[in-house]
């Protein structure tokens, strides 16, 4: 039986949870911030409970981020120096170049490896395929209904609760989108890394009152030809930010490890 520690517990993670146990893997420790524990706990069904990863059980087979950047800052290294492969969500953090080269050269000091969860869009195969040849360009628009961009930088250029009409709010590099939008645009940085790159990919993020879901769209043309690829996904029930694939996107990566055929 696989064992798993997770960071985070919130939304992604509680799905995660679930899901990692009915498919008969064991969820063994969870990282949450001190002072968070019994919060851990309560949302993870009384599974321990520790503040680093140093911390986190011997006999791990992998470790899962849910938690977003901050995670993913205080966690990544250490778990991937410890010679855990780590599954993440937090796509976005590695928008900084400092936290991309320590995540990196700690999994290659770990002997292990960080495995990039396709999240909440799709297509990264057919882009990092196309990105072996010459990819010429790359455009990602991310549109959610105004609630999903509660609490972001959106707030700051509009006003949610009054649009009648769809609102761009940002308009920029994969890497501004990524860093400026954490609990929002790890899919811009997914779209980025692989295919273009941070800074030559571009994105734009959009309020929509006229939609109940959200909607990742990614454009590229290459000598491999050109594709659009659109999905309308459901939020997740208890956090509509985050939609429901991306948890469904970590339960593909970790039953993975086990399966004898793999797709992708
Ligand atoms: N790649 C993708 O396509 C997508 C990625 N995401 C990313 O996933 C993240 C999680 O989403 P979701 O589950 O919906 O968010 P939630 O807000 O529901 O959960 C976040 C969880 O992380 C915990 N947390 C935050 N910081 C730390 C830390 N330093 N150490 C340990 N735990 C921590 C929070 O606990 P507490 O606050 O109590 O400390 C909480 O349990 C998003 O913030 C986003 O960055 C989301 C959607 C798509
Ligand atoms: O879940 C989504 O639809 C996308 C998202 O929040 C992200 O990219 O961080």
């Amino acid at each position: 039986m696989q064992r798993i520690g997770m960071i985070g517990y919130g939304a992604v993670a509680g799905y995660v949870a679930r899901e990692a146990e009915r498919n008969g893997f064991e969820v063994a420790a969870v990282i949450a911030r001190p002072g968070r524990e019994a919060a851990a706990r309560a949302a993870l069904g009384g599974v321990t409970v520790v503040n680093a990863a140093a911390d986190l059980p011997e006999a791990l087979d992998v470790v899962v981020d849910c938690a977003g950047h901050d995670g993913v800052r205080a966690h990544g290294a250490d778990t991937l120096a410890r010679g855990l492969p780590l599954v993440t969500v937090s796509v976005g953090a590695l928008a900084d170049n400092e936290l991309y080269a320590g995540l990196t050269a700690a999994a290659k000091r770990g002997g292990t490896r960080l495995h990039l969860a396709t999240g909440a869009i799709g297509a990264l195969d057919a882009l990092s395929a196309a990105a072996a040849g010459d990819l010429q360009e790359v455009s990602y628009t991310g549109r959610k209904p105004p609630a999903g961009w509660r609490g972001s930088a959106a707030e700051e250029v509009l006003d949610l609760d009054r649009l009648d009409a769809p609102a761009v709010h940002f308009e920029g590099s994969a890497r501004d989108c990524a860093l400026a939008y954490p609990k929002n645009a790890n899919v811009a940085a997914s779209v980025a890394l692989a295919g273009l790159g941070l800074d030559a990919t571009k994105a734009r993020l959009i309020a929509d009152p006229t939609i109940a879901r959200n909607i990742h769209e990614i454009t590229a043309s290459g000598d491999f030809g050109r594709f659009r690829f659109t999905i309308e996904g459901m939020g997740m029930p208890d956090n509509p930010k985050s939609s429901a694939l991306t948890a469904m996107s970590v339960v593909r990566a970790i039953r993975n490890r086990t399966e004898a055929l793999v797709i992708g």
